[in-house]
């Protein structure tokens, strides 16, 4: 046997990478040829060997070779041979590592243990606990990867087959069964296969797609990959299972394995041109890694023992086979948005802008789409409108305040003045002759306390204005001084015109400036009063019935009665109105000055008619005709000023009406600006309750999606936990199965002897002999029987209450798919109002879960 498979040590293969150095990275592998990796794994002697005294057969000759114990000149060289202590991890770390990280980086790639029966593929694939398989090595590692690599983003897919019989099954959802094998650009997939996607290492992996964080540009590529990771079945099965459903596994088992073999011979054969890859199921899968679009890593297992050297050598043959496979590992890329990654992306980036635009929109007033932005919207304009509009009458009551103060400023300066000019006249001679006159609060609010005790003598027709300071000679009774006090509401409101001369003292004619003169006057006297004679008052039904309350009558002769605003003139605008006041006060005051210096010269005359007319009394009576006639002059100018500006006021009589309007500004704006501060109240209220929904939104969001992760975990959890189940249930199926066939078998050759027994009484005495003879045999059988019928009975107990959990398992699974859906709809609904309308949703989500 030796000597038939001795060959001599093939030619040294090109170098092998040696260590981890060696290997190629993923960006240069890109161009650069690579062959199949393919290493060899010896496994210890297991006990049973050991017990048997099995003899090595095999043997790892340094890091590259193995060499048989039994002919030193049997040797095959691989990239890597790994003896019997070499622990998982480090084989990972040398063969497996840089297939996962190509995959990472759009490679595909797949890793798969061949060997026979018990050779250790599953203690490397799997491992346990103790001594974790490249699977699950795999998978950490890939998590680390993805948490190192920040700048991208990753989605992974996870599937989970076998091929049993030639028959591709999903073992993530029972209902997919026997499902068939396609082609497309990408190359080979499963149609139908359930691909769950994976967020932690719990996880099983199959594809993996990745894109750089944020949104890509167009240009940008997807890289997406698929890495494989195949633990076979035993290759020598044929050998040790002849009959039944075992042989018919085992043929199956066989085929995909020599379909590979001879796939793989093929593609190692520069003539070949047909490679059967179709031929079984696990070649169709492989095509696209086994024909060159990815990385491929052979672990060969074996065992040493010798009773296995004739299936460890063809091990060893056919890896050796697989070396020649050269492959040019490419980076896949999806150059469109079709991928999930990019929909995501997109997704994701859409849900940003509108986020950002509701925050732009809270802070800074920016457009909005929704009804309740176009709300928002609506009562931002509204706002700024009224702002606008508040602004124009605030800047129009400033105008009228200004024009009010100056006024004011006018008047004080008129009272001051005739308050001067009171100080001019006699306080003894006219101290009896008080008239009231009521002056509007309005106007004394303006004014100093003092200067508000401004009065008429409403018998007398005389204007009083107390001097502080000399408030004593000011003889008036408490009720009076109320009444001085009321202020200067009807300061122009003249109700009543009374007879009486004037009587206004001057002591310097010479002024003919008002003011001055004025202020001359004032000089020598403590108190002045205005006296309107009788003589320039308005008739009386003008002053009950015709005139307006705010009309100004002046008590003089030589004021044209024609000349005042008489029955039914209008109210005129302030200014103008202040205007003609101011002139007819000037009038007022010179008139009562001509009256004063009239009665002056009265009483000179008299005096002089009664004694001797001296020089001083002549001069004086000089002096206060020039004055008179001075004052006179005045008169006529201001006459003919105010005739003017009454005429003026007529002609801007239209215009009042608009100027009316004016005055209810401040009101107005008073009212409006309480209208905008509730608005901007229930704006601000609007604002903060939106942000604190979308606060609250968020939180949601998050605690769902991780709620959604757990269910994710789980529901993976619960589909290993069933495909184990499954495996438990299909291995005591067979069992039974064989159990079933040997009671069967039992039986029959009972029945057998039952029947030879009854055939004939010539041969009763032969049965009994036979009976007596074989009576302990019977017993024993009748008891094997009996043990194999409770062995059955406790099988079929056993199975059914496996499918009683099987049941409980899918039903939880069921659940927890459904509540995930759910989950995803709640999400869906979260999102909809920022945009992502329910088509989209069912069209991403339910689809990729159904
Ligand atoms: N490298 C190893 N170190 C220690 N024990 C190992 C090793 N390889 C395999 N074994 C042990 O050998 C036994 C058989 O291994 P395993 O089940 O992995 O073989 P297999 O090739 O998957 O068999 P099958 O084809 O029947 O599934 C197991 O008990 C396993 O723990």
């Amino acid at each position: 046997m030796a000597s038939r498979h001795r060959r001599a040590l093939p030619p040294p293969p090109p170098p092998p990478w040696v260590g981890k150095a060696a290997l190629p990275e993923a960006d240069e592998v890109e161009a650069a040829k690579e062959s199949v990796t393919v290493t060899v794994r010896f496994r210890p002697l297991s006990s049973r060997e050991v017990r048997r005294a099995e003899k090595i057969a095999w043997f790892a000759d340094g890091e590259t070779t193995v060499r048989s114990e039994h002919n030193s000149n049997i040797g095959y060289a691989y990239d890597r041979v790994f003896g019997p202590t070499t622990a998982t991890c480090h084989i990972y770390d040398d063969v497996a590592q840089y297939v996962v990280s190509g995959a990472m980086k759009g490679i595909n790639g797949t890793i798969f243990a061949y060997g026979v029966t018990s050779s250790g593929k599953t203690h490397t694939m799997h491992g346990d606990q103790k001594s974790p398989g490249v699977i699950p090595l795999a998978v950490k590692d890939i998590f680390n990867r993805i948490q190192e690599t920040p700048n991208r983003e990753f989605l992974l897919r996870v599937s989970y087959l076998e091929i049993y019989n030639e028959v591709v099954n999903d073992l993530l959802n029972p209902a997919g069964q026997n499902l068939r094998i396609r082609e497309d650009l990408q190359g080979t997939f499963v149609e139908g296969i359930k691909e769950e996607v994976v967020l932690s290492p719990v996880h099983l992996e199959k594809t993996i797609e990745s894109s750089p964080c944020g949104q890509s540009n167009e240009e940008e590529a997807v890289t997406f990959s698929q890495l494989n990771l195949i633990d076979l079945a035993g290759s020598e099965s044929l050998k040790v299972e002849t009959t039944g459903v075992r042989q018919k596994e085992g043929s199956y088992i066989n085929k995909s394995l020599l379909t590979l073999g001879t796939v793989i011979s093929k593609l190692t054969d520069d003539k070949t041109t047909h490679i059967p890859f179709r031929d079984s199921k696990l070649t169709r899968l492989l095509k696209s890694s086994l024909s060159g679009q990815g990385r491929v890593s052979l672990i060969c297992t074996v065992t040493p023992a010798s009773s296995n050297f004739e299936e460890t050598h063809n091990t060893l043959k056919f890896a050796h086979r697989a070396k020649h496979i050269e492959i040019q590992a490419t980076q896949n890329k999806i150059m469109d948005a079709r991928s999930l990654i990019k929909k995501y992306q997109n997704e994701i980036c859409q849900l940003k802008d509108e986020l950002a635009q509701l925050r732009r929109s809270i802070f800074t007033g920016a457009p909005l789409e929704d009804t309740t932005q176009k709300n928002i919207i609506f009562w931002k304009e509204k706002l700024e409108d009224g702002n606008v509009k508040l602004q124009y009458r605030l800047e129009q009551e400033e105008a009228a305040k200004a024009a009010l103060l100056e006024k004011i400023e006018r008047l004080t300066k008129l009272i001051l003045v005739s308050t001067k000019a009171g100080q001019t006249t006699k306080s003894s001679q006219h101290s009896g002759l008080r008239r009231r006159h009521s002056f509007g609060e309005e106007e004394l609010s303006y004014l100093p306390y003092e200067k508000r005790d401004i009065s008429m003598d409403n018998e007398n027709n005389m204007l009083f204005i107390p001097i502080k300071g000399v408030g004593d000679t000011f003889e008036s009774s408490p009720k009076e001084e109320m009444k001085n006090r009321k202020g200067l509401l009807n300061w122009l409101k003249l109700l009543k015109c009374d007879s009486g001369s004037t009587n206004l003292k001057s002591s310097d004619g010479e002024n003919l400036d008002f003011t001055k003169s004025l202020t001359a006057l004032s000089t020598p006297l403590g108190i002045g009063f205005l006296n309107v004679p009788s003589e320039q008052r308005m008739p009386d039904h003008m002053l009950a019935e015709n005139v307006p309350a705010n009309l100004l009558c002046f008590g003089h002769g030589e004021f044209p009665s024609a000349s005042l605003p008489a029955h039914g003139i209008p109210l005129v605008s302030r200014k103008t109105s202040d205007h003609v006041d101011l002139l007819r006060e000037q009038f007022n005051i010179l008139s009562g000055e001509v009256a004063l210096h009239q009665n002056v010269l009265k009483r000179l005359s008299e005096e002089s008619r009664k004694g001797a007319m001296n020089e001083q009394v002549e001069m004086e009576m000089k002096v206060v005709n020039d004055e008179i006639k001075l004052n006179k002059q005045k008169i006529a100018s201001l006459e003919r000023r105010i005739s003017h500006s009454t005429s003026n006021s007529r002609g801007k009589q239209d215009n009042l009406e608009l100027t009316l309007p004016y005055i209810q500004i401040p009101e107005q704006h008073n009212e409006k600006a309480f209208e905008l501060e509730v608005e901007i109240g229930e704006l601000k209220q609007r604002v903060s309750e939106l942000t604190e929904s979308k606060t609250q939104l968020d939180s949601r969001n998050q605690k769902l999606l991780e709620e959604n992760r757990c269910v994710e975990g789980l529901v993976s959890a619960t589909g290993v936990e069933l495909k184990a189940l499954s495996i438990k249930v299909t291995k005591l199926m067979k069992q039974n199965e064989r159990l079933s066939s040997e009671l069967a078998s039992g039986r029959n050759s009972t029945q057998r002897r039952v029947n030879h027994g009854t055939r004939g009484a010539r041969r009763e005495s032969h049965i009994k002999r036979y009976e007596a003879a074989n009576k302990g045999d019977m017993n024993a059988r009748s008891g094997r029987e009996q043990a194999l019928e409770a062995m059955l009975m406790e099988k079929d107990q056993r199975q059914a209450e496996l499918h009683t959990k099987i049941e409980e398992s899918k039903q939880k699974e069921a659940f927890l798919e459904r509540e995930l859906v759910n989950m995803w709809a709640v999400l869906a609904n979260l999102k909809k109002p920022r945009g992502t309308d329910q088509e989209d949703f069912d069209a991403k989500y339910n689809g990729s879960w159904a």
